[in-house]
């Protein structure tokens, strides 16, 4: 952070950096796996940034929560267990707990230092936390999925950092293998899945490494998070044989008119079901890549 500003400077996106400017500092220490900066920034609410990389704001994270997880849920007709990778900030819980029909909400998160940020600084976020579904992991979900019971979840929700740090396996062909094992038949996958403008490389590989694990349906969704490196990013989003899935027509409909947006976590302020269809929609460079047979 320099006279008051904060640039997300990363080899991850080489020559490019887009700044916040900084109020106050919040938070600053290291966990076991990484650093942790929480700041109140002008324009975007409070900011958590971890190893120089901004994970969450408060303006712009509906976009992302809303999106990583009813893009899967509304995908399949009557989610009952979920569970839920990374999101140690309880977004993702947050939104999973609008589904009446879900009766357990399992979450692995490697960093307790990010739970406690939450709760402490990103109040809207670590609401998630307190729904009696939810079941909290501290650990390495690459271990948790292992000794995961076969067929247990109908979604599962991959919330994770970049590839580079504490989640680089999350982005590998074995864990991807292990929740697909852990998947009931016709169950749902969504993973974070980084940035078509910078990442098309890694998206191949993704890409490649899901249509050998899953023999259902894979496809790719992107949305617009500002405060992500160039402005969009992505998901991965597949099923395990059995009950065909269709990513791209949702069976299940909520948008802000439906009971369950209005719930004590406030409307849905980005996702509805014109979105969501939109969002399978791929510029040329992009669809050649990822639909590539
Ligand atoms: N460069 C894009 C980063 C996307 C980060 C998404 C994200 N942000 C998180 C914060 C806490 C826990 C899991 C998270 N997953």
């Amino acid at each position: 952070i320099s006279n008051g500003w904060f640039s997300e400077i990363s080899a991850m996106w080489p020559g490019e950096a887009h700044s916040l400017k900084v109020e106050k500092i919040l938070f600053q220490g290291k966990s076991d796996y990484q650093n942790v900066i929480v700041f109140q920034s002008a324009s975007y609410g409070k900011v958590l940034v971890l190893d120089g990389v901004i994970q969450v704001t408060e303006r712009d994270e509906c976009a992302y929560q809303e999106m990583i997880t009813h893009l899967p849920l509304c995908s399949i007709p009557n989610p009952k267990k979920v569970l839920v990778i990374g999101g140690g900030d309880g977004g993702v819980l947050r939104e999973v707990s609008r589904y009446s029909s879900v009766d357990q909400i399992d979450i692995c998160e490697i960093d307790k230092m990010v739970v406690d940020v939450s709760k402490e600084f990103f109040p809207k976020l670590a609401v998630g936390f307190e729904d009696p579904r939810v079941n909290l992991n501290i650990g390495d979900g690459v271990a948790f999925l292992k000794n995961a019971q076969e067929g247990t979840y109908d979604a599962v929700i991959v919330d994770s950092s970049d590839p580079i740090g504490p989640a680089q396996e999350l982005f590998e062909k074995p864990f991807f293998e292990s929740v697909a094992r852990a998947l009931r038949p016709g169950g749902v996958v969504c993973t974070q899945a980084e940035s078509i403008w910078l990442h098309m490389h890694i998206i191949e590989d993704i890409v490649s490494a899901c249509r050998q694990v899953f023999k259902g349906s894979v496809d790719y969704a992107w949305t617009t998070v500002p405060t992500y490196p160039s402005g969009v990013i992505g998901f991965m989003l597949c099923s395990t044989e059995g009950p065909a899935v269709d990513f791209k027509k949702p069976v299940h409909h909520i948008d802000e008119s439906t009971a369950e947006t209005n719930t004590s976590k406030g409307p849905l302020k980005y996702y509805n079901p014109g979105i969501h269809s939109a969002s399978f929609c791929l510029p040329s460079f992009a669809k050649r890549v990822i639909d590539a047979k």
